[in-house]
């Protein structure tokens, strides 16, 4: 008789296949790229060297994927539809990004909702951001959050959820409010409408946060339980905060120069002061946030990119269980 071996002695399975960058490229090597170097020059982001190479190595494999599973998901849910003796409709595949700020999330989302758009399957393809969702900069005053945007907190995730789940439901048309990183607030009376796109991205730092426990001890949804599909873009904690500070210090030329700038002040900051509040805002907000909030999430995440301290994606961490 083989010696019993109690469950718990056994490390946790790893539900993750691993890929370097050039075992994931080679895994969609027939499918076609259809991308210019002028289109990614235009979607990248501030700071952020991502060119033809980087989206035909790592995106041209992941719009693969996502392109074999959409296909599958719309089956089950036509199958779903027969079992429930329902008219099947077409439902929304929605696809979470999560990560740090400043990790390139946004040119991540920017970059799949192009590529996705150009297959013949899912042509409307729309991106919203979470931060329409974040809760006015004169409510977080008065909750006494103005110091922790970003943090779950500092959203209205009933809103947020709501949306979501309007939007997996097939609802005509769901409406998001907008926040301008300019003036650093929402922006009043304007939304964003989503009209029931092939494809939803939903793009944030805490997309991917656990459902709340509620009072009586039971939890509700979470936003990713309406995901067909999530990205966590990932980074050394140290390069993300170089990437932060340099970002800020070629905003003082741009966004912080605008007369309705929040950071009007910073646009007149020696390259010291700048780099000085930078890292301050940094240690005092975002860190504090990725640590305690956004990379417990990492492992949620169906597929985690990560990214060298040149932005060059590197590892690619797939969930297969
Ligand atoms: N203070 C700011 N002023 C203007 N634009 C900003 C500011 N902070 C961030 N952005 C822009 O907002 C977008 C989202 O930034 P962020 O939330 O840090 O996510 P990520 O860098 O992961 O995409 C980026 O395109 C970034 O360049
Ligand atoms: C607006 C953000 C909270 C990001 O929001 P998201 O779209 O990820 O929900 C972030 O970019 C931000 O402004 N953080 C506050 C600290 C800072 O100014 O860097």
């Amino acid at each position: 008789m083989s010696s019993p071996r109690t469950v718990s002695a056994q490390a946790p399975p790893n539900p993750f296949v691993e890929f370097d960058r050039a075992s994931w490229s080679r895994l969609a090597a027939s499918t076609p790229l259809p991308l210019t170097d002028a289109d990614v020059a235009h979607l990248r982001g501030l700071g952020d060297p991502t060119d033809l190479a980087e989206v035909d190595a790592v995106y041209r494999p992941l719009s693969a994927l996502l392109q074999l599973y959409a296909g599958g998901t719309g089956q089950l849910h036509r199958a779903t539809s027969t079992f429930l003796g329902e008219h099947p409709t077409r439902t929304p595949y929605v696809i979470g990004i999560a990560g740090s700020v400043a990790v390139g999330k946004s040119s991540t989302a920017r970059l799949l909702r192009e590529l996705l758009r150009r297959w013949p399957q899912t042509p409307r393809v729309d991106l919203v951001t979470t931060d329409g969702f974040l809760y006015p900069n004169a409510e977080l005053r008065r909750r006494g959050l103005l110091e922790r945007k970003g943090f779950p907190e500092s959203y209205d995730r009933r809103a947020l959820l709501r949306f979501v789940a309007d939007v997996k439901g097939g609802a005509e048309e769901v409406t998001a409010p907008l926040y301008d990183h300019v003036t650093y607030d929402i922006v009043p009376g304007r939304q964003q409408v989503v009209r029931r796109p092939d494809v939803l991205i939903l793009e944030g730092l805490n997309v991917l946060a656990p459902a709340r426990a509620t009072t009586d001890g039971t939890s509700s949804l979470a936003v990713s339980d309406f995901f067909d599909f999530s990205i966590y873009v990932d980074a050394r904690t140290r390069d993300i905060k170089a990437w932060y500070v340099d970002r800020f210090l070629r905003l003082r030329r741009t966004a912080f120069a605008q007369p309705d700038s929040y950071f009007r002040t910073y646009a007149g900051l020696s390259d010291d002061e700048a780099v000085a509040r930078a890292e301050s805002i940094w240690e005092s907000i975002n860190a504090p946030n990725l640590r305690q909030n956004i990379l417990p999430t990492r492992g949620r995440a169906r597929l985690v990119l990560t990214k060298d301290a040149d932005h060059r994606m590197h590892r690619m961490r797939l969930r297969k269980l």
